[in-house]
């Protein structure tokens, strides 16, 4: 970072929470730049609750200002994260559906297929709701479901997300559904259940896997379900965006699609990964004389398009810092909001002790899950099997 006539300190803290602050102290007091620019990137957890993260932001704060802190969450960083704004704001047949006029649900899904592995001394003290939903899927849904911002500028970007997640119904415990992978033996191979692992407390309730139905109370959005699902050691890892439409009013051709009219409606995927595409699910008329439908992917899949590597979440990141660019960090209003949303459910959750339902390793998860998705007449697009 040193360059011929000024020079910028950058820090990155990828180091356990509970050193943040005597690493901030001593990097701000004895190692700031005197003639540049010193800024601090902070890896999560931003805390575990409402209360613990704004001790840390008023810990930080002792030693920063607001600019010099860059939260990151590397979700933000990945292509087709990015390309959301870009394909609803400047596409004209995608910004004037997105709404609850047109839009029926929305579903955000996260899966590893793979379990602790012997990490799990940090996961259990956070589980899956504060490891990828109170951050990665709720970044995903606010920069979603934002009205358009001001500019392309971070804090005009920032300031509409913001406004989404003080929108947000507080979450109900029975719009929740909480999971834990068991012990599973395929092909002959025995994968362990969570609490086997070795880094994870005996009996720990901690969840592995959680679906949950959010609602955001808007004129765009009221009344729609932004259904997330997260989990590990699940049948796949995958990460994508799903956007069910509603129905054709008055569609000629509903005799052509039965009883189910669900499985006629447009749906259109945005994969974040692995294998990254946009695909929108359309239906056509199949070629010959006669007249039977049939549904097709209107398909933008990116290694095809664009052969050359994509850029790790992470390049762009530290790119993004080292040249000021705020837009992809979260700003301390948004992780106030955030947690606002989580910490009372997760609360309730731990002093109720509810115990988790129980899924093998490498299933689809939880059976509780779809009935959660039921409850609001929406079936998880990734479990269909007529993807492709
Ligand atoms: N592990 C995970 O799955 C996840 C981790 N995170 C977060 O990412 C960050 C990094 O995680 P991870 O790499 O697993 O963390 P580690 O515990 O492996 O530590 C990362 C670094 O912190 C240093 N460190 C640890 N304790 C001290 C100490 N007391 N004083 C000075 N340096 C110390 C380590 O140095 P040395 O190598 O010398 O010990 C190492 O360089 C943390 O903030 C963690 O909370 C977030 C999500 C998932
Ligand atoms: O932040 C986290 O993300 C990883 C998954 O990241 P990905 O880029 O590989 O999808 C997850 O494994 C980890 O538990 C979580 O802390």
């Amino acid at each position: 970072m040193q360059g011929p006539r000024v020079s910028n300190h950058l820090f990155y803290l990828s180091i356990p929470p509970n050193i943040f602050l005597d690493v901030v102290k001593c990097a701000s007091k004895s190692a700031s730049s005197v003639s540049g620019w010193t800024r601090v990137i902070v890896e999560k957890p931003f805390g575990r609750d409402s209360e613990s993260s704004a001790a840390l932001t008023k810990g930080l704060k002792q030693y920063l200002t607001e600019d010099q802190i860059f939260r990151i969450d590397h979700y933000l960083g990945k292509e087709l994260v990015e390309n959301l704004s870009v394909l609803r704001f400047s596409n004209l047949v995608f910004e004037p559906l997105w709404s609850r006029q047109y839009i029926r649900n929305v579903q955000l899904i996260f899966s590893e297929d793979f379990g602790t592995e012997g990490r799990g001394g940090y996961f259990d003290s956070y589980g899956i709701i504060r490891d990828i939903m109170q951050n990665h899927l709720l970044q995903i849904l606010a920069l979603f479901a934002m009205e358009t911002p001001i500019s392309l500028e971070a804090e005009d970007i920032r300031n509409e997300k913001v406004k989404v997640l003080r929108s947000m119904k507080p979450l109900r415990l029975e719009d929740v559904v909480i999971g834990q992978y068991k012990s599973h033996t395929k092909g002959g191979i025995t994968y362990p259940g969570y609490t086997e692992d070795k880094t994870v407390p005996k009996g720990s309730l901690t969840p592995t896997f959680a679906a949950a139905a959010l609602f955001i109370n808007n004129a765009r959005w009221d009344g729609v379900p932004f259904l997330m699902k997260a989990g590990k050691a699940l049948h796949t890892k995958q990460a994508e965006i799903r956007v069910q439409f509603r129905h054709v009013p008055g569609n000629l051709y509903k005799g052509s699609f039965g009883t189910d009219l669900d499985r006629a409606t447009n749906e259109l995927v945005i994969r974040v990964q692995p294998d990254e595409g946009i695909y929108l699910k359309i239906n056509n008329k199949i070629p010959g004389l006669g007249m039977r439908l049939d549904r097709s992917n209107l398909n933008l899949h990116y290694a095809a398009r664009y052969p050359k590597e994509i850029p790790d979440a992470y390049e762009r990141l530290l790119l993004d810092a080292i040249e000021g660019e705020r837009r992809l960090f979260i700003r301390s209003d948004e992780l106030d909001a955030a947690w606002e949303l989580f910490t009372p459910l997760l609360k309730e959750l731990e002093q109720k002790r509810m115990a988790p339902e129980l899924y093998p390793y490498g299933s689809r998860g939880p059976v509780g899950a779809h009935y959660l998705a039921a409850k609001y007449n929406v079936r998880w697009g990734d479990l269909g099997g007529s993807e492709h």
